[in-house]
Parts: structure tokens; sequence; C-alpha cells
């Protein structure tokens, strides 16, 4: 399949004092696994605010095919420490993507979603556990669970393997690549981390200050990673 999801044509973005994305042009198609690359400020963060729509583009389009309420976006953020005491058990948790204000309570389907989710993340066997209690990876599996729960069929993971051991890494990211696989979700991988990206992605955008560069990520070599980052 070759559909589109996610057009971007001439799109540029600036703050008040800093012009951060400068006519950026992508066409994402359902199924890709795209790995956003670039050095500490580039704008891979405000990249990801426009595509969440919560900053507006300056100028240029950024449109969602075949319309808007055709593609349902999960976000998976950098990895931050819970607090030991956090009571919510990792379920529970996950749940919390479902809740509604003031109905503390979850529907007969929704709970066999969470299961189902639970099994999916390969976290069912210690889903009792306060969430403050597990692990670093565990607790990045239950924010991947949390996003996945609603059927999103694109998932924005922001730094997300960020301070997690090589381990916690490949689970977590084996994991994505397993339902991309298998169930055609597409994928956007911001990550500082090249080697990571090599493995996993298909395709990478490489932002840089005033440039852009799109391939596949086997053409993504360490000498193109080098003159990109000196240009
Ligand atoms: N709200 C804001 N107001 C003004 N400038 C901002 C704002 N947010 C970000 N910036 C600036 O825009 C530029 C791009 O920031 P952004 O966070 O998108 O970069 P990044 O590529 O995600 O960086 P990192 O890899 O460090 O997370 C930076 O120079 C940053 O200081």
């Amino acid at each position: 399949m070759t559909d589109s999801i996610l057009q971007l044509k001439q799109l540029s973005f600036a703050f008040p004092d800093k012009q951060v994305i400068n006519d950026l042009s992508y066409n994402l198609k359902k199924g890709d696994f795209l790995s956003i690359v670039g050095e500490n400020g580039v704008g891979k963060t405000t990249l990801m605010r426009l595509i969440l729509q919560e900053l507006k583009p300056t100028s240029g389009e950024l449109a969602f095919l075949p319309n808007r309420n055709a593609v349902k976006v999960g976000y998976v953020p950098q990895f931050r420490n819970v607090d030991s005491e956090y009571p919510l058990s990792i379920q529970d948790f996950v749940g919390l993507n479902f809740a509604r204000f003031g109905v503390p309570w979850l529907t007969g389907s929704e709970r066999k979603r969470v299961r189902e989710i639970l099994k999916e993340t390969k976290l069912n066997d210690i889903r009792k556990r306060p969430l403050g209690q597990a692990s670093g990876g565990e607790k990045q599996k239950a924010y991947l669970a949390q996003a996945l729960l609603d059927r999103p069929n694109l998932l924005i993971l922001d730094e997300s393997t960020a301070s997690l051991d090589p381990v916690a890494k490949t689970e977590l990211l084996d994991l994505v690549k397993q339902i991309n696989n298998h169930q055609q979700l597409t994928v956007i991988f911001v990550t500082h981390d090249i080697p990571l990206a090599r493995r996993y992605a298909d395709d990478y955008l490489f932002l840089s200050p005033g440039h852009y560069e799109a391939g596949k990520i086997t053409e993504l070599t360490n000498e193109k990673v080098g003159a990109m980052n000196n240009a």
C-alpha cells in the first residue's frame, strides 16, 4: 500500500524570534517507519508539535489524508521517571487513556481492550504492579500501551528510547516494529541515536539548520551525517 496519511508541503514555522522549520516537504505513507534525526535544537520537537496541531504553520501546508478524521495519533514521550509512590497499577495507568471526566470506571469493551493491549505489549504478567515500582523499560512500555490503547494509526515516539538501557530500547522498538509490520501502524521515531534508527526505521528525515534531507535509511551513512551537521 502506498496511501499517504500525512503530507507536508513547503511547511515553515517560526517562533517570534527564530525560524525553525524552513520549506519542508514530505509525504508520509501508511505503514512507513520514519526516523527523524538531527542535532539538538534543529526543530524535531517543533515539527512533532505541528503534527500534533499544538502549533500552526507560519506558511505551507500540513494535511492528514484522506481527511483529518482518518488519522488518529498516539504519542509516547521521552522517558521520565515516575515517583516510586505513584499509586496506580500498570493496568489502571494504561486504562487512563479511556478515562472520561467524572466517569471513573471503564465499560466491558474498554476493559477487554486494556487486557488485549497489555498482552500485546507483554505487560500482562505484571499488570497489577504499581507503575512506580516498575523498571524504566516497563514504565516506558506502559506509556506505549497507553498510547496504543485507542488504536491510533500514526504513532509518534518522541525520543522515547533516550535514557533507557540497551535491552529496554530493543524490547520497546521490537514491539513497535512488530505492530508496524503486522498492523501497518505508521511510525515516526524521533531520535539522536542513528545506529538505532538504522536498525528499525525504513526511511529518514534529517533536519539541520536551514536544510533537510530525506531518503531510505540504508543511505544514511556516517559521512552523510557528518556532512549534514557541518553544512
Ligand atoms: N516556545 C518557544 N519559543 C521560542 N523558541 C523556541 C520555543 N520552543 C523551542 N524553541 C527554539 O526552537 C528551536 C528548535 O527547538 P526544538 O525543541 O524543536 O529542537 P529539537 O530538534 O527538538 O531539539 P532537541 O534535540 O534538543 O530536543 C530551538 O532553538 C529552541 O530553542
